[in-house]
């Protein structure tokens, strides 16, 4: 095709659709991104071109192709008119049909019905109609009301919408209507005069919302049937705003949506899915030019919000056809934003373009194919997007457990279990298993009989619980008699160690270095309490004591008095208190043992030559191997064999690993095999009997079988591995918890031994059943803690609170003094059961609250 300029046509197309245009029309969107988008055919918004019957039609000026989508605009020289680039005058446009004496049936047909149906199941649709004013977008979308047969595009929808609900027995479906008017940038509630909808008055606003665009305040109406939708279309239809024009008295000068909402459930219980769309009937204002109006100041006003409007919508467009832009401008006007859902991309969109075929119009359709032309290029692929109903899905778990609650019980009475309950346990039932844990733990039982996964769980949790609230306590006494330092805090550790108190490799006096655990205790100084200090090496428990371990007395010493004084309780309470504690001379520093190994090595040169002297208490390393050969030889002997049945069940964990491997790879080769051998036997052509079966070879047969035998094997060695699993990690727990239990031991047994005053145990001993060292040593070493140091200690709180408090705390302490030790004499009363350490590990024998639920 040559244009009267002569030059040649440029040719860009997109998904399908190509349009002819005269160089230097270029229209910005696709080139790359529509031919991108071609090759991967996606779907993209269809358009429509409806041309309104005119007996002055431009027969010369337009042509329709034979195809019924092309329109050809050619324009004689003479023809042409002031607006039109001289060197243009051909156009080629291709859409997806034309409807060109098309009845409102046809139109209907065409451009709405499969939309529709889509809505019905999930898909969100949008028809929008566009064009100049008085082209018949109206007449499209809302169509004649006098006339039944010129009904249009909006009163077939609903009639199609009710039949095929009548049609979809299996699903509840719920219609609802709203109907949105956009006047000069307002939003309008065209059915705010329905009963029960807000008050006309009430703000709307346009929110992006994780399923799409909300118009909150607009006012949406159910529909049972057709007849009700219908009658709030044309409430709706009355108070729709109209304005005069001296085009067409009758058009409507606003942007009218009308939005059929569809909720579909299932009518099927166990289903809890469910699916929201929306079906969007757009009928857009006149998209005519300010000039060609002859507006007065009210439409003049209203013509300049529309042109903006169509406008913004247009360089919308533009921006989602550009494949480069990340940003879309859709908030910039009320009319992009509320048709966010229909352009943005999940939505069927249809866009019917009106256009006038007169000669006096010929510029507006133009501008009204362009438009369509670049619409066309707009993705537009429609997924479901599925909801779920909470109420349902609660309803179909609680099914589900019943339904599993069951099965264990048959399970359970055919494996004589029946008496087990599997229902959650109750606070009582919580505190039980947490007595029977302590009394466990304290030796008082043996054993702590297993019935379920949930008491296995349970019991966890409550050594889980115990341990925490005794490291908890651990801690807190340690902090309230010794000063932990935190090693990362550099200033004060240098602080530390420039008054002494820690060394230049910022150990504590008696840490023990250069291994995971440590074990060790500071000198005791000559400021020591009495008791301490006067007492000498005695031969109590020697018998326990094989090797030449006894308790010794440190001379460790003191910082000196000025370098005291730099931890002053405005520098550092902490240090303040390491000062005090100093002159204790006796401090404590704990690590955890690492996991693996409980062995604790001697440590080279930190137990200081001048801090070891005889009285001091044994290193810990050497006690604890005494330890572990005397008094914790039990405990040690169940901790060795714990962790040998460990290592056996990780050993076999391992080898059932390695198997369902093998048997893994050779179903994957089988199955390959078996295919090779399927595509083979088709490529050769198949025979098939007389029933219809198709005939295959006895090597073929044979893989399937030895593949069925293998899919068994692996099913076994599967649950195999999942019951080795569980077990090894049952026997993790049990190995750590006896660890646990032989360091807890060792700490009692050690302070029993070396650490805790004799005065002490004498008195503890007169109770009978008390065993010192299960009593923290600095529990009770500060019974003994004499007035002055107790004076001190209690000066230090109070100056870290009110200064002038401290008779009132001096008061309080006194009582707590006299408290605790009434309380100490109270506890050592005489006991039947001597507590035994653990003997063995978890065996059956049931709870008591367990047996009797
Ligand atoms: N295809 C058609 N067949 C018969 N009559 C038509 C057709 N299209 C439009 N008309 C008539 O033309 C007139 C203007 O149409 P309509 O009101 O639909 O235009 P419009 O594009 O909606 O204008 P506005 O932008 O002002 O809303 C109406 O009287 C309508 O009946």
């Amino acid at each position: 095709m040559e244009s009267e300029g002569g030059g040649p046509l440029a040719t860009s197309s997109c998904s399908g659709a190509t349009f002819h245009v005269r160089e230097p029309f270029v229209l910005p969107c696709r080139t790359k991104w529509c031919k991108d988008r071609m090759s991967s055919r996606p779907s993209t918004v269809r358009v429509f071109v409806r041309v309104k019957p005119t007996p002055n039609f431009a027969h010369e000026i337009i042509r329709f192709g034979e195809d019924n989508k092309t329109v050809d605009i050619h324009i004689k020289k003479d023809d042409r008119l002031g607006v039109v680039n001289n060197k243009r005058s051909d156009w080629s446009f291709k859409v997806d049909g034309l409807l060109h004496n098309a009845s409102q049936d046809t139109v209907y047909d065409t451009v709405a019905k499969s939309v529709v149906s889509k809505a019905l199941d999930g898909y969100n649709g949008t028809v929008m109609c566009y064009g100049q004013t008085g082209a018949g977008k109206t007449y499209t979308i809302t169509g004649g009301t006098e006339n039944y047969q010129l009904r249009g595009i909006i009163p077939r929808a609903l009639q199609q919408v009710f039949k095929e609900i009548e049609g979809k027995s299996d699903q509840s479906i719920t219609v609802r209507i709203s109907y949105l008017e956009i006047y000069n940038e307002t939003l309008y509630d065209l059915l705010s005069t329905v009963p029960d909808a807000p008050a006309p008055d009430t703000q709307m606003t346009i929110v992006d919302d994780a399923q799409g665009v909300i118009i909150k305040g607009l006012s949406l109406h159910l529909a049972s049937n057709e007849e009700q939708a219908l009658n709030l279309l044309f409430e709706g239809e009355t108070n729709r705003m109209i304005g005069s024009h001296i085009l067409n008295k009758n058009s409507s000068r606003s942007h009218c949506i009308f939005t059929i909402h569809v909720e579909s459930h299932s009518r099927i219980i166990s289903d809890a899915k469910y699916t929201i769309s929306k079906i969007n009937l757009v009928d857009l204002a006149g998209s005519e030019r300010l000039g060609k109006t002859g507006s007065e100041e009210q439409v003049l006003k209203e013509t300049t919000y529309i042109n903006k409007s169509l406008s913004f919508l247009e360089q919308t467009i533009i921006a989602l056809t550009d494949r480069s832009r990340d940003h879309i401008p859709f908030r910039q006007s009320k009319l992009t934003h509320a048709l966010k859902d229909s352009l943005g991309g999940n939505c069927n969109t249809i866009l019917v373009a009106n256009i006038y075929g007169e000669v006096s119009q010929l510029s507006e359709t133009l501008s009204t194919l362009r438009f369509a032309s670049r619409m066309k290029c707009i993705p537009a692929e429609s997924v479901v997007i599925e909801h779920y109903d909470p109420v349902r899905v609660a309803r179909n778990l609680q099914k589900e457990i019943d339904h599993l609650r069951q099965e264990l019980a048959v399970r359970d009475t055919l494996t004589n279990h029946a008496r087990v309950s599997y229902e959650p346990f109750n606070e009582s039932q919580i505190a039980e298993i947490n007595a029977q844990v302590r009394r466990y733990l304290d030796g008082k039982v043996d054993e702590i009989d297993i019935l379920n996964l949930r008491q296995i769980q349970e019991i966890f949790n409550q050594f889980k619980l115990i341990l925490s609230q005794q490291e908890k306590a651990a801690e807190a006494r340690l902090r309230q008699k010794y000063t932990l330092i935190d090693k990362t805090d550099f200033v004060t550790v240098t602080a530390a160690q420039k008054a002494g108190l820690l060394d230049a490799d910022g150990l504590m006096v008696g840490e023990v270095d250069g291994h995971s655990f440590g074990i060790g205790v500071a000198p005791v100084s000559s400021k020591a309490s009495s008791s301490l200090s006067a007492r000498k090496p005695k031969s109590r428990k020697s018998k326990e004591r094989s090797s030449p371990v006894s308790r010794k007395e440190g001379a460790g010493s003191p910082a000196p008095a000025k370098e005291l004084e730099a931890f002053s309780p405005s520098k550092s309470n902490l240090l303040t208190a390491s000062a005090r504690e100093l002159d204790l001379k006796e401090t404590v520093i704990k690590e955890q043992p690492e996991v693996g190994s409980l062995d604790l090595q001697p440590a080279e040169s930190t137990v200081k030559e001048e801090r070891s002297l005889s009285s001091s208490p044994p290193p810990k390393p050497s006690a604890f191997e005494d330890f572990k050969a005397e008094r914790g030889s039990e405990l040690n002997r169940i901790f060795k064999e714990n962790k040998a049945i460990l290592a056996d069940r990780k050993r076999k964990l391992k080898d059932v690993t390695q198997r369902i491997n093998l048997i893994k790879k050779e179903m994957d080769d089988t199955s390959h095999t078996l295919n090779v051998a399927k595509v083979e036997r088709e490529k050769q052509g198949e025979y098939i009997n007389e029933e219809g079966q198709v005939i295959i070879d006895e090597q073929e047969f044979i893989l399937i079988v030895r593949l069925k035998d293998l899919k068994k094997q692996y099913r076994a060695d599967y649950e195999e591995l999942q019951d080795l699993r569980a077990e090894v990690q049952y026997c993790q727990k049990l190995v750590d918890q006896c660890r646990q239990r032989l360091l807890t031991e060792f700490e009692a047994w050690y302070n029993e031994s070396f650490v805790i005053p004799e005065d002490m145990q004498t008195l503890l001993k007169l109770g009978g059943s008390i065993r010192p060292g299960l009593i923290p040593a600095n529990k009770l070493l500060e019974l003994g803690e004499d007035e002055q140091e107790r004076l001190e200690r209690l000066q230090q709180e109070l100056l870290m609170e009110v200064p002038g408090s401290l008779p009132f705390h001096n008061a309080r302490s006194n009582v707590e003094k006299k408290y605790k030790y009434s309380r100490a004499a109270a506890q050592i009363t005489p006991s039947k059961k001597k507590p035994s350490l653990i003997t063995s590990t978890v065996k059956n024998k049931p709870p008591s609250m367990l047996s009797a639920a």
